[in-house]
């Protein structure tokens, strides 16, 4: 099964770039940037990713991501992350960013987006991989803040495939950000939101009524209100469902509880991802596996999945078409 997983074409939809970032590289980063780092070694580091919940997770993410200065640092975090995901067998990444984590610490939009590009550009010619982008608000900051990075994005709303919403979700309901999300719309910019996670399914709602989104980013809170579960199903919302980011955020217990099978059961459009792959344990084809592991799915339901991915990625219709040709050659 390991081998037929590898080589299933699979199309990640949630990733956080930043959540990528492994203690190696960032050790190299240090180094380079000349930036003493807390830790004494890459062991210490992997030691100290102790977290119960998403806002001490948050407190790590937003720590580790202090080594990136340069378009240089970006460009190889996100190389070093497509690499790795190339092995893996995936074949599309879509990549949160989260500006205003860099602005708050001096480094400008145009910094990130300089080496985020580039490193698009490389992984399509050197791995021939397809890359989104999309850029995600703060939501513990405030809506005005959210707004201004919109409006200062104005050179590079071409390049961005998505808007989203991310951070601390408890407290921060998606309608603090109605008029950030019309400003993305009347662009022509398309929208996803973190949904669902730690927030209650109301956030789910407010996420589909009120920013217009055209997937909802873990959602699998969504069980605790029967009518939300039919309507996610009638309106064919897709879910982009981290399933170790769950455990390790205690979001679940255990893979063994993880509700995926009955969100699958009640006929939703799921995806699987990673998240922040170097906190939570693993990549694509980790998480695919640990589905494997824990339901003991059939070939013809990660044939599915990843044909759902493929179907909700940001890509031009030819490498969609594409794509779906190389998932029924591997199927
Ligand atoms: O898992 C996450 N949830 C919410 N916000 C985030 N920002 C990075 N990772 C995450
Ligand atoms: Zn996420």
């Amino acid at each position: 099964m390991r081998d037929f997983l590898q080589r299933l074409p699979k199309a990640e939809l949630h990733l956080h770039i930043e959540g990528s970032l492994e203690p190696e590289l960032m050790f190299a980063l240090a180094e380079r940037n000349g930036i003493d780092l807390p830790y004494a070694s890459v062991e210490a580091v992997r030691a100290a990713y102790e977290f119960d919940d998403l806002p001490a997770f948050l407190e790590l993410y937003y720590q580790g991501m202090s080594v990136l200065r340069t378009a240089e640092d970006f460009h190889d975090l996100a190389m070093d992350y497509f690499r790795r995901a190339h092995d893996e067998g995936v074949v599309h990444v879509e990549m949160h960013f989260d500006p205003q984590a860099h602005l708050v610490r001096g480094i400008e939009l145009d910094v990130v987006m300089e080496g985020l590009n580039l490193a698009q550009r490389h992984a399509e010619r050197e791995l021939g991989m397809s890359t989104a982008l999309i850029m995600a608000f703060l939501r513990d900051r405030s809506a005005e803040e959210a707004m201004k990075v919109l409006e200062s994005a104005a050179p590079y709303w071409e390049m961005i495939d998505a808007v989203g919403l991310d951070s601390a979700e408890r407290g921060h309901p998606p309608s603090k950000f109605v008029e950030v999300f019309q400003r993305a719309r009347m662009l022509g910019i398309p929208r996803v939101a973190h949904a669902g996670e730690e927030g209650p399914p109301e956030y789910i709602r407010e996420a589909l009524d009120l920013l217009d989104v055209c997937r909802i980013d873990h959602g699998v809170r969504c069980l605790e209100d029967p009518d939300l579960v039919t309507r996610l199903r009638d309106e064919a919302v897709v879910l982009t469902v981290c399933p170790l980011s769950n455990v390790k955020l205690k979001v679940v217990e255990r893979m063994a509880d993880h509700p995926l099978p009955q969100l699958l059961d009640a006929g939703l459009r799921l995806t699987i991802n990673s998240d922040d792959p170097a906190y939570f344990g693993g990549g694509v084809l980790d998480n695919y596996l640990a589905c494997y592991q824990a339901f003991d799915w059939s070939r013809e339901t990660f044939v599915q999945l990843a044909g759902t991915a493929i179907e909700a990625a940001f890509m031009s219709d030819a490498r969609r078409l594409d794509l779906h040709r190389k998932l029924a050659e591997s199927a």
